[in-house]
């Protein structure tokens, strides 16, 4: 048979690290062997016998805390935002050094979000204005969102391939931030509102007609099954995946 798979938690206190800590220790192939708190030495990871770490902390402690996991073997499933270009760079380059680990940076586990970055992508081919509206609560720390960036950069992406120029905008005066974000050329304009958990809009125009692609995070239950499918997945995928999407087949 098989051993369950052992996984610590990183972030274990916070509103998503709880929820995984419920996860992932009412799975019946995995066993919760470590939970970490801000103040927890990471030793504590090793000293638990951990295969497998998750990461939902933040983004000023995720970088050490994945390198850490890597530099020991560990495979890592990380939601945490802040992976920048730069980071992720880093990070490839340190697992090319450990050529049989894992790591999957996740900008959102939702499998309807991953589905609706995706389709935006898809649409953006095709229409000739394309904004991103990002919505949560407001004990968020970042913004734009991760999926918010990630949405933009696989429709930057898309459009690019397909020849498809600038969305068009004549602003000439501007109030600081009226225009939102711009990520890769896509506006991304950033709502913190009591009562919300995560939620995001993709507006596309086209002349006379309008398509939105809207996904909506109601509990971060809704993250879960991602968050396990990432565990179970990541050790047959070694070296740096990025966004959920890299453990799904989309195209078919
Ligand atoms: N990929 C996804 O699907 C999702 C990602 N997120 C992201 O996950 C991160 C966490 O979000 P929340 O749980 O809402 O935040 P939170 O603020 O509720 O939780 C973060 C927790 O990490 C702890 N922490 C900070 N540094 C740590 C360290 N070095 N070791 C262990 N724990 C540490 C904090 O004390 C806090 O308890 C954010 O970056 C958020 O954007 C959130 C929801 C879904
Ligand atoms: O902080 C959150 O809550 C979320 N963070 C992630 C992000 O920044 O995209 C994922 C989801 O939107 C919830």
């Amino acid at each position: 048979m098989t051993p369950p798979l052992a996984v610590a938690v990183l972030g274990a206190s916070g509103r998503m690290g709880a929820e995984a800590v419920k996860a992932v220790s009412t799975a019946a192939d995995m066993e919760l062997v470590a939970s970490l708190g801000r103040h927890d030495p990471l030793e504590k990871i090793l000293e638990a016998g951990a295969t497998h770490v998750v990461d939902l902390t933040v983004p000023d402690s995720t970088e050490a805390n994945v390198r850490f996991a890597v530099e020991h073997g560990l495979h890592a499933v990380v939601g945490t935002t802040g992976w920048t270009d730069a980071r992720r760079a880093d990070l490839a380059a340190l697992l090319e050094r450990h050529p049989g680990t894992g790591v999957l940076i996740a900008p959102n586990f939702a499998l309807g979000s991953v589905l609706a970055s995706a389709f935006a992508a898809t649409a953006a081919r095709y229409f000739e204005s394309v904004e991103i509206v990002e919505l949560h609560h407001p004990n968020k720390v970042d913004a734009p969102s991760g999926t918010a960036v990630r949405t933009a950069e696989l429709i930057a992406a898309a459009r690019a391939e397909a020849g498809v120029p600038a969305s068009p905008d004549a602003t000439e005066t501007c109030l600081e931030g009226a225009r939102g974000a711009d990520v890769d050329g896509v506006r991304v304009h950033s709502v913190r509102l009591r009562g919300l958990v995560a939620h995001q809009e993709v507006l596309l125009g086209g002349a006379g007609e309008q398509l939105t692609l809207r996904h909506d995070s109601y509990d971060r239950a809704s993250f879960m099954p991602g968050v396990l499918l990432g565990l179970r997945t990541v050790a047959s995928r070694p070296g740096l995946t990025y966004g959920l999407d890299g453990y799904l087949e989309l195209g078919r």
